[in-house]
C-alpha cells in the first residue's frame, strides 16, 4: 500500500493519467479507480472513498474494467477494508462486476448500498452481499469521519437512481447526471467547452426536462465543490455553477423524437437546438417582422428556404398577407384575390385533397403540401385551428431548390406550425386591437351626428395649423363661425329628430364644399367653426357666401312642406401669433354682428379690433 506522499494527485492536464495504472486522488481520500476503455466515448468511472476498514467503492464497473479497478483499489487499501459498495443504479456498466466481486471479497462482510428498486433487479445476480437500502436508512450513511448523503434523483435515468454527496470533501458522485460523451477523454473537465460533451448525453439519456430539473434542484441543495460523474469528466469547482446553469436550460427526451436509424446524436442535438430556437423566438420577439425573419434564419439551417410568406383570415374573413416585400406589414385583400386558394380550408377537405394529390406530405397527414408555382417550388403549410379544424392561417415557404422529404424536415415543419399559428393569431389580434383603437380615436375626434370634427380634436389640429401659420411669413389663415338661424324653431315646430336631420344636411353641405385641408368643427349645438389655412379674408368671404347660398338653396323637407334654412357667419383672418381663444372671440364677435344686423349674412372683421397684446404669443 502507498503512503500518502506516494499517491498520485490528480492533475487535470495530462490525458494519459486515465491510461495510467495508478489510482488518482481527486479529493482528500477520494480516489478515481476507473480504467480507460480504448476507443470508447462512453467511459465509466469508479470511485473509492478511503475510510479505513469502512472504505466505500462507488459504482464498481463491469467485467471490462473490474480487474484493473481492483488493482488500483489495492494500491490504496487492502481489499478486505472495503465495507460498502454503492450502486447508484443497476446498469451493467456499473454492476456487471458484482458476481466477480462477490467471489473476490468476503461478500458477507460487504454491504451493497442501493435503492429498493435497484435491489429488485440486482438480487437476480444471486449474490451473498447483504443489501443496505438507502431508503431504509434515512438516505444517510455515517462513516468514521464523514457522512454520506444520498440524493434521490428518480428517472434520471432509472426510477431508483440516486447520487451520493460526501459532506467532508463536498464531492457529489452524480451517477449519470453530469455524464458526458468524450471523444478524447480527460479525467478532469478543463473548461466550459466540456458542456458540449454533457449536452448530447443529457438530451438523449434524460427522459424529460422536468425530470432533469427535479434532479438538479435536489443536487443544488448541497454545497458541491466537485462533481464526480459516472461518465465523461470530473467537474472541478470553478465549472460547477456553469454546468448546472447550462443543464438547467436544456431540453431532454430526444429519444422520443428519434425515428431515424443509428446514433444520430449530433443531428438530434441540432434539431433540438432548432426547436428550442423556434420557441425562444416566440418568447423574445413581439414584432411579427422580427419573428418572421428570425424564423426564416432558423429553418434555413435545415431547409433551403428562399423566403417565407404568411396569410391569415381576419374576423371579417378578409385575407391579410404578410410578405417580405411589404416588410411583413399586413396587407388586406379579399379572399377571392388571396394568392393562396387553400386559405380557410377545413382539415377534412385538405385531407381529401391529399388523397388525390400525392404531393401532400407526409403521406396521410396534413402537415404541408409541396407545389410548383410559376416554376418555383413552395411548401404550403396550413395551420388548422384546434377547435374549428379550419386553416385560418397558411404559411408558404419558397425553396431555392427541391429538398428531400426527411424525418427532420417533417419535424421542423410540424414544430413550426404551433409557434407560427400563435404568432399569426397574436398579430391578427394586435391588428384588431389597433383597428378598434383607431375607430375609437375616430369616434373621439368626429361628432357622430354630423361627422364634423369635435372640439377635442380642434385643439390639437388647429394648434398645428396655427404653428405652421406662425412659421410661414406670407401665408394666411381665416377663422369662420357659422350659426344656423332660428334653429330652435325647427326643433320646437317639428321635433328634435327633424332638427337632427337639418343639422346633418347642413353639415354635409359644408363638408362637401370645403377643401380637404380645411377643418370643420361642430363647435356648439348648431354652431360650426371653419378653419381655413392658406386662405385670406377676401377668399374666405367669397367661400362663406357660397356656402350660405348653398345652405339656403337646400330647404329642409318637413311634414308641412319645405322650410328654408339660412345661416349667419362671422369671419376673421388670424393674425400671426394670435391665440386660438382670441381668434375665436373675434370670429364670434363678427357672428354676433351678423345676427344683430338681421341674420342670413356674413360679417367680417378686417381690422385688429379686439386684438390686445396679452393674446399675442
Ligand atoms: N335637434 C338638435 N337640436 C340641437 C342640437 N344641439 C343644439 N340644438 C338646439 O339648437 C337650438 C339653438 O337655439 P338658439 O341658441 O336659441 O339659437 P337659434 O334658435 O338658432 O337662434 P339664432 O342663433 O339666434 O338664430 C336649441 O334649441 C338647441 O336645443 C342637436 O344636436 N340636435
Amino acid at each position: 500500500m502507498q503512503t500518502m506522499e506516494q499517491r498520485v494527485i490528480a492533475d487535470p492536464a495530462p490525458q494519459n493519467i486515465l491510461a495510467s495504472d495508478k489510482p488518482v486522488e481527486i479529493a482528500d481520500r477520494v480516489w478515481w479507480v476507473g480504467h480507460l476503455i480504448p476507443d470508447d466515448n462512453f467511459q465509466c468511472h469508479v470511485y473509492l472513498i478511503e475510510q479505513g476498514t469502512e472504505s466505500v467503492l462507488i459504482d464498481p464497473g463491469s467485467m471490462l474494467t473490474i480487474e484493473q479497478t481492483l488493482k488500483k483499489v489495492e494500491q490504496v487499501i487492502p481489499l478486505n477494508h472495503l465495507k460498502y459498495i454503492i450502486c447508484q443504479h443497476q446498469d451493467p456498466d456499473i454492476t456487471a462486476s458484482l458476481p466477480y466481486l462477490a467471489k473476490k471479497l468476503q461478500s458477507k462482510d460487504v454491504h451493497l448500498v442501493t435503492h429498493w428498486r435497484s435491489q429488485a433487479l440486482l438480487k437476480h445476480y444471486g449474490l451473498n452481499f447483504p443489501f443496505w437500502l438507502v431508503d431504509r436508512h434515512n438516505w444517510q450513511l455515517e462513516l468514521e469521519d464523514r457522512m454520506l448523503n444520498f440524493v434521490f434523483t428518480p428517472y434520471a435515468h432509472f426510477p431508483g437512481a440516486f447520487c451520493t454527496f460526501d459532506g467532508k470533501t463536498r464531492v457529489m458522485f452524480s451517477s449519470d447526471l453530469f455524464g458526458g460523451f468524450t471523444e478524447n477523454p480527460t479525467l478532469i473537465a478543463e473548461d466550459e467547452a466540456y458542456f458540449e460533451c454533457l449536452r448530447p448525453f443529457h438530451e438523449h439519456y434524460m427522459p424529460s426536462r422536468d425530470i432533469l430539473q427535479f434532479a438538479l434542484t435536489q443536487l443544488r441543495q448541497y454545497p458541491i465543490r466537485m462533481i464526480a460523474p459516472q461518465h465523461g469528466s470530473v467537474i472541478p469547482e470553478h465549472l460547477v455553477d456553469f454546468m448546472f446553469n447550462q443543464l438547467q436550460q436544456l431540453d431532454c427526451g430526444l429519444y422520443l423524437l428519434m425515428q431515424e436509424q443509428g446514433h444520430a446524436f449530433k443531428k438530434l442535438s441540432q434539431l433540438n437546438q432548432t426547436l428550442r430556437d423556434i420557441t425562444d423566438t416566440m418568447l423574445l420577439y413581439r414584432d411579427f417582422k422580427d419573428i418572421a425573419s428570425t424564423l426564416r434564419n432558423i429553418i434555413q439551417r435545415d431547409l433551403p428556404v428562399a423566403s417565407l410568406e404568411f396569410f391569415a383570415l381576419d374576423s371579417n374573413d378578409c385575407c391579410v398577407s404578410f410578405l417580405p416585400k411589404h416588410r411583413y406589414l399586413g396587407h388586406t385583400c379579399t379572399q377571392d384575390c388571396c394568392p393562396v386558394k387553400y386559405l380557410g380550408i377545413h382539415k377534412q377537405d385538405w385531407l381529401d385533397e391529399a388523397e388525390q394529390d400525392l404531393n401532400i406530405q407526409p403521406a396521410g397527414t396534413p402537415a404541408y403540401s409541396l407545389k410548383y408555382e410559376n416554376n418555383r417550388l413552395a411548401l404550403l403549410v396550413p395551420l388548422f385551428g384546434p377547435k374549428s379544424q379550419q386553416a385560418r392561417q397558411m404559411v408558404r415557404i419558397w425553396l431555392h431548390y427541391p429538398t428531400l422529404q426527411t424525418d427532420t424536415l417533417n419535424r421542423v415543419i410540424c414544430s413550426l406550425t404551433t409557434p407560427l399559428q400563435i404568432a399569426l393569431e397574436r398579430e391578427m389580434i394586435y391588428r384588431e386591437i389597433e383597428k378598434n383603437r383607431n375607430e375609437a380615436y375616430q369616434r373621439s375626434i368626429r361628432d357622430p351626428l354630423t361627422g364634423c370634427f369635435t372640439r377635442y380634436y380642434m385643439e390639437e389640429a388647429v394648434s398645428r395649423l396655427f404653428a405652421l401659420h406662425d412659421r410661414e411669413k406670407d401665408s394666411c389663415l381665416s377663422v369662420v363661425m357659422i350659426d344656423i338661424d332660428y334653429f330652435k324653431r325647427i326643433n320646437d315646430t317639428w321635433g328634435h329628430t327633424l332638427g337632427d336631420e337639418a343639422l346633418q344636411q347642413i353639415a354635409l353641405t359644408l363638408r362637401d364644399n370645403i377643401r380637404d385641408s380645411d377643418i370643420l368643427v361642430r363647435y356648439g349645438g348648431e354652431e360650426f367653426l371653419l378653419c381655413m389655412p392658406l386662405c385670406s379674408l377676401d377668399e374666405a368671404r367669397k367661400k362663406v357666401e357660397k356656402l350660405r347660398e348653398l345652405i339656403s338653396a337646400q330647404p329642409l323637407a318637413t311634414p308641412t312642406g319645405d322650410h328654408k334654412i339660412t345661416a349667419s357667419a362671422g369671419a376673421v383672418e388670424r393674425q400671426r401669433g394670435e391665440s386660438l381663444e382670441h381668434a375665436l372671440r373675434r370670429a364670434d364677435y363678427a357672428l354676433y354682428k351678423a345676427k344683430y344686423n338681421g341674420r342670413d349674412r356674413l360679417c367680417v372683421i378686417e381690422d385688429l379690433e379686439l386684438i390686445s397684446k396679452e393674446f399675442i404669443v
